[in-house]
């Protein structure tokens, strides 16, 4: 597992390849991060071993078991295939406190790890990479806090490092109240807390937007899967207690917002991309990406006994018009590259919150947008992409601001303008393990 650095090497900026031809590819891609770390935080809630195949392990699945394994739970991975891991919990469903964890920019990470460590035996102190001190931390604080928990800020309050202090008794009705408009990952989290409490949880959302609507239904679907009971209704979750406990073996399924840079490489190059296991249902946002792929003017197929995916194109981009791209904000700056290459505009709407993300990314995007000669502006709460005839854009340096969509958003980019380079193309780490070797096999 990692040693807890906040950075890997960086390298040279990395060359973009430009596509050459129209690609012809089948894409395996690694696991799900969303469905990966709550699998990990749900196996370390039960009380038997749970055996996790097809894991993702990059730096953000990595940092959740080196916290997990720092709770006193064994995170076991197998000899042969590293994407399988066994999760064995605590004996006495106890956490281990009177200690510290890493969150490096994993947001799955600050925002369910907390929520966990509520059952810990002592105080548990979270700290993570300089850029995390900005993502917004105080809703799902304030919700440990509602359920007995203290929270001591050590940096600016309601936002990293902080420690989390146990409340004495897990037991009893609880209504917590909390405003989740800045992340859905601050439900999710509290849901994960309530999941095992000694009592029925009531969360209500007191905000006018929910962000991410999918990822809380992920949450749900999960704890139902471990035999929890969530219902919603409203912006209100009502949670009876449940002891939770996943079946003995999962399979995880693959991360569909990481397929979306290869499927949109065939919207911006050309030919037809192919994404292998691609489940028939799926509560990850990225189900919604054959609809907007669509709107760009693709041509999207779904092979429903082979589980293949298809993408094909001509190479000709439609802008999208207006798109509320609420539900799957994690897509936006993915699709922010398709957009500006598109022959019309296209205004991504619903996303304020991408300002809270590993950067602001409405900021990072419009500033990378421009450097290669495209029109972006960001919107109160989203991105107006306009079209700018391919002749007018430049290969460039492109800043990644450690964010690894912006790196791939750069990759996607340097598919038609030559002369691109990445910074820190590294960065892809965080969920995907190989990118380079993923994009330069899509390239073959
Ligand atoms: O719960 C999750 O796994 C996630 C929820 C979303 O967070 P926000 O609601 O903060 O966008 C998403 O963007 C993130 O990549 C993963
Ligand atoms: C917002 C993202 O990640 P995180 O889980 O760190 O919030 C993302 O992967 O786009």
């Amino acid at each position: 597992m990692s040693n807890h650095t906040n950075t890997f090497p960086i390298s040279s900026p990395w060359l973009a390849p430009v596509a050459v031809k129209p690609l012809d590819a089948t894409m395996q891609i690694p696991g799900s991060k969303s469905l990966s770390n709550r699998y990990l935080i749900l196996a370390a809630l039960g009380s038997k071993p749970v055996t996790l195949e097809g894991i993702l392990r990059s730096r953000d699945t990595e940092l959740m078991m080196d916290a997990l394994t720092t709770l006193g739970v064994q995170c076991i991975i197998d000899e042969r295939d590293s994407t399988i891991v066994t999760v064995i919990p605590p004996a006495d469903r106890k956490f281990v406190g009177n200690t510290s964890i890493y969150c490096g920019l994993a947001g799955t990470v600050m925002r369910f790890v907390p929520a966990i460590a509520l059952y810990a035996d002592g105080p548990v102190r979270f700290d993570g990479d300089e850029q995390a001190y900005k993502r917004p931390m105080k809703p799902v604080l304030d919700g440990l806090e509602q359920l007995g928990a203290e929270v001591i800020y050590h940096g600016v309050e309601g936002f990293l490092p902080f420690t989390l202090i146990p409340p004495s008794t897990f037991d009893g009705d609880k209504n917590i109240s909390i405003d989740s408009s800045s992340s859905s990952q601050f439900i999710s989290g509290l849901l994960l807390a309530a999941s095992t409490w000694n009592g029925e949880v009531t969360i209500t959302h007191t905000g006018e937007k929910l962000p991410s609507m999918p990822h809380i239904r992920m949450t749900m679907d999960d704890i139902s899967k471990a035999g929890g009971q969530v219902e919603y209704s409203q912006s209100l979750w009502k949670i009876p207690t449940r002891n939770v406990q996943l079946h003995s073996h999962i399979v995880v399924e693959p991360d569909l917002s990481n397929a979306a840079p290869f499927v949109c490489a065939a919207l911006i190059a050309g030919g037809e991309v192919r994404i292998a296991r691609w489940p028939a249902e799926s509560t990850q946002p990225g189900a919604l990406l054959p609809q907007y792929l669509r709107l760009f003017g693709a041509q999207v197929e779904y092979d429903s006994s082979a589980h293949i995916l298809s993408v094909h194109s001509d190479g000709i981009i439609n802008g999208a018009g207006m798109l509320d791209l609420s539900p799957a904000g994690e897509i936006a700056p993915t699709l922010a590259a398709v957009a500006a290459l598109a022959n019309s505009d296209t205004t991504f709407t619903g996303i304020s919150h991408l300002r809270g993300h590993e950067t602001d990314r409405l900021k990072a995007l419009v500033t990378e947008i421009k450097r290669f000669g495209g029109n972006a502006e960001e919107t109160s709460d989203g991105l107006k992409i306009s079209s700018v005839a391919r002749n007018q854009l430049h290969g460039e340096v492109m800043e990644t601001y450690a964010d690894h969509r912006m790196a791939t958003f750069a990759a996607m980019i340097g598919l038609v303008v030559p002369n691109t380079y990445v910074v820190n193309i590294e960065t892809t780490r965080k969920t995907i393990p190989d990118f380079v070797h993923m994009w330069m096999t899509m390239l073959a």
